[in-house]
C-alpha cells in the first residue's frame, strides 16, 4: 500500500532531525535523489554530457534541493542554469551551484518572455519554485514565467517535491502550474499528489528516502493506494466447497426501457467479476436485452429470491424502475445487506445510510447530491467545485450521508464515514467512454455480493494493511475501482493503447482477476 501524507505530517517528521542539526544532510539525500531520476530520464533520450538542464528556484528550501541537484548534474557534465525567481535564493544551495560552474539569472517582470524561450528548448527543467512551505499558488514573474513555459511545451519537466502551485494537503491546484513529466517527492508521498486535479500535473512520482520514513509510519495516512499485493489479499477466492449461492448472488435494479444498456453491462459486469449469481430486476424490454447477453442471469419483475447484495440505479429511469430500486433498498436495509447506489438511486437515499451502502457518483452527480443534502446547509455545489476540490467533497458526502462514497474520475477517490480515503489510478483516460460507470457498478457489486461469505478478507486482511475492519467497505471500492482501472488499461494494451468501449474494459475483467489472485498466490506471505 502507498501511503499519502500531509505536508505538516512530513515538517513533523522532519523536525526531530532539524533539531538535531541534519537538516543539511535530509537536504543532501533529497537533492542527490532528485538529481539521479533528473540523469536517468534524460539518459533515457541522449547522452548526459552536454545536455542542457534549468532549475526554477525558489528562495526556499525547495529552492534549495533544485539547487543542490543541478550541482550534482554540473559535476556529471551537464550545462546547467538557474533561474533564480525571488531575487534571492537558499544560500547552501547557491553556493554550491555556482562552485560546480552553474550559470544563473534572475527573473523579472520585464525578461519573463526572453527567459521561458531560452530554457523551453532545455533538455529538462527542474521545478523547485515552491515545496511545502508554500502558501497559495505561483504569484507575478513567477506565475508568468510557469504559464508562458506550459504553452512552449518543454521536452522534459521534473517537479521538485511537488509540481509548484499544487497544494501538498489537498490536491487543490492554483493555477498556472506548470506539468510534470515526473515528480520527485521525498521522504513521503504528499497527499496533493494522489488526488486530482493535482495528480493531473504530476505526472509519474518517485519517492526518494530521506530518512524520516520510520517517523511516518507511525502516522496516520491522509490517503491510501492500494497495490497490486493488497488487492489481491482482498480479492474474493472461492475455494472447493463452493456453490452458487455461497458464491454471492447479486440483486440489480438497473436500466429501462430508454437505458437498458446499463442493465446490460452491469449484469455481465458483474456475472465477470465472479458472482455466484446474478438476479435481475426490471421491465421485460430491458430484460430480452439482459438475457441475450447473459444466459446465466435470472430475471425477475418484482419479488426477487433471496440476494447477499445489491446494485441499484445505473439507467434506472422511470416510475416503475425507481419503485423498484426503492423497494430493494428498503429490503437492503431491513436485512443490513451491503447496497452499491449508481446513478438513479443516488436521489432515494434514506436520511442516514451505513457504510456498507457504496454510493458511486460522478463529479456532476456528487454535486447535486450535495446540494440537495439538507446538512449540506443549502449551498449550491457545483460541478466545477467538486472538480476542483474531490477530496474535500468525497469526504463531506460520506460524513454527511454515512455512506461509503466512490468518487469516479481519473483518479477515484473512495471515502468511508470514518474519513479514511482511498485513491485508485489505474486507468487510461480512454476510460471516460459510455457504460464506463455501469461495468464499474457491476464489479463492485459483485464484490459485495462476495464479501459475506467465502472470502480472503476477514477482518485480520484488513488488520494487516492497518486498516479498521469499519473501513472495510471503502477498501473493497476501492479494489473494485482498481479492477475496473486495470482492466481498462489492460484492454486498451490490446488495441495498441487505442481507445475502448465498455464492452472492452467488462472483458478484460476475468484476465485482471486471475493476474492478481495468481500474484497474491505467488508472493503471500
Ligand atoms: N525541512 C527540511 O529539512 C527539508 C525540506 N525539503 C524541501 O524543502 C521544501 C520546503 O521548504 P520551505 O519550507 O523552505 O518552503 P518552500 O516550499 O521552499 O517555499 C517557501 C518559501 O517561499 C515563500 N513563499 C511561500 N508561498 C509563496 C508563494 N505563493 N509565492 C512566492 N513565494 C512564496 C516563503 O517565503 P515568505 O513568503 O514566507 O517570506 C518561503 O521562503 C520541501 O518541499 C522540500 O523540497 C527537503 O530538502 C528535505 C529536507
Ligand atoms: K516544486
Amino acid at each position: 500500500m502507498i501511503s499519502a501524507f500531509t505536508g505538516q505530517q512530513i515538517r513533523d517528521a522532519e523536525q526531530p532531525l532539524l533539531d538535531s542539526g541534519e537538516g543539511a544532510v535530509l537536504m543532501h539525500r533529497a537533492a542527490y535523489g532528485l538529481a539521479q531520476v533528473v540523469a536517468r530520464e534524460v539518459k533515457s533520450r541522449r547522452k548526459l554530457a552536454g545536455a542542457s538542464v534549468t532549475v526554477l528556484a525558489g528562495k526556499g528550501n525547495n529552492g534549495g534541493d533544485g539547487l543542490f541537484a543541478a550541482a550534482f548534474l554540473a559535476r556529471r557534465g551537464m550545462r546547467t542554469m538557474a533561474i533564480l525567481t525571488a531575487g534571492e535564493a537558499h544560500p547552501e544551495g547557491l553556493a554550491a551551484f555556482v562552485a560546480a560552474g552553474g550559470r544563473q539569472l534572475s527573473l523579472e517582470a520585464a525578461n519573463v518572455e526572453e527567459l521561458a524561450v531560452l530554457c523551453a528548448g532545455d533538455d529538462v527543467i527542474i521545478d523547485a519554485l515552491l515545496g511545502t512551505g508554500a502558501r497559495g499558488g505561483l504569484r507575478g514573474a513567477s506565475a508568468e514565467l510557469a504559464a508562458a513555459l506550459q504553452e512552449l511545451h518543454p521536452r522534459l519537466v521534473v517537479a521538485c517535491d511537488l509540481p509548484s502551485g499544487l497544494d501538498a494537503n489537498t490536491g487543490v491546484v492554483h493555477w498556472p502550474v506548470l506539468d510534470a513529466d515526473v515528480t520527485v517527492t521525498f521522504g513521503g508521498v504528499k497527499a496533493g499528489l494522489m488526488a486530482d486535479p493535482g495528480e493531473g500535473c504530476a505526472g509519474r512520482v518517485e519517492l526518494v528516502r530521506i530518512g524520516i520514513e520510520d517517523a511516518l509510519e507511525h502516522c496516520r495516512p491522509e490517503i491510501r493506494r492500494l497495490a497490486s499485493s493488497d488487492i489481491g489479499a482482498l480479492l474474493p477466492d472461492p475455494g472447493r466447497r463452493a456453490h452458487k449461492y455461497s458464491r454471492g448472488v447479486l440483486g440489480v435494479v438497473a436500466g429501462s426501457p430508454r437505458f437498458a444498456g446499463a442493465a446490460v453491462l452491469g449484469v455481465h459486469a458483474a456475472a465477470l467479476a465472479g458472482a455466484g449469481m446474478v438476479r435481475y430486476v426490471g421491465p421485460r424490454e430491458a430484460a430480452q436485452l439482459v438475457l441475450a447477453r447473459t444466459p446465466e442471469a435470472l430475471w425477475e419483475t418484482d419479488h426477487p429470491g433471496r440476494v447477499q447484495a445489491w446494485l441499484l440505479g445505473s439507467g434506472v429511469d422511470g416510475e416503475e424502475q425507481l419503485e423498484r430500486a426503492r423497494n430493494a433498498g428498503a429490503s437492503a436495509l431491513a436485512h443490513e445487506l451491503p447496497v452499491v447506489v449508481d446513478a438513479g438511486a443516488l436521489s432515494l437515499l434514506p436520511q442516514r445510510c451505513p457504510a456498507h451502502w457504496i454510493l458511486t457518483p460522478h463529479a456532476g452527480e456528487l454535486a447535486t447530491l450535495l446540494t440537495s443534502l439538507p446538512s449540506a446547509g443549502e449551498v449550491e455545489v457545483t460541478r466545477d467545485d467538486v472538480e476542483s476540490r474531490p477530496l474535500h467533497y468525497v469526504r463531506q458526502a460520506a460524513e454527511l450521508t454515512g455512506a461509503t462514497v466512490l468518487l469516479k474520475g481519473a483518479t477515484t477517490l473512495v471515502s468511508s464515514p470514518s474519513g479514511v480515503v482511498f485513491s485508485q489510478s489505474d486507468g487510461t483516460a480512454w476510460m471516460a467512454t459510455a457504460g464506463s460507470g455501469d461495468v464499474l457498478a457491476g464489479v463492485l457489486g459483485a464484490l459485495l455480493a462476495q464479501s459475506t461469505e467465502l472470502v480472503r478478507h476477514d477482518d485480520g486482511a484488513y488488520a494487516a494493511l492497518g486498516l479498521d475492519p469499519a473501513d472495510r467497505w471503502a477498501a473493497l471500492a476501492a479494489v473494485a475501482a482498481s479492477v475496473h482501472g486495470r482492466a481498462g488499461t489492460l484492454a486498451s494494451a490490446d488495441f495498441e493503447g487505442g481507445p475502448l468501449t465498455a464492452s472492452a474494459i467488462m472483458r478484460a475483467v476475468p484476465r485482471v482477476i486471475g493476474s492478481l489472485n495468481a500474484e497474491y498466490d505467488r508472493t503471500r506471505p
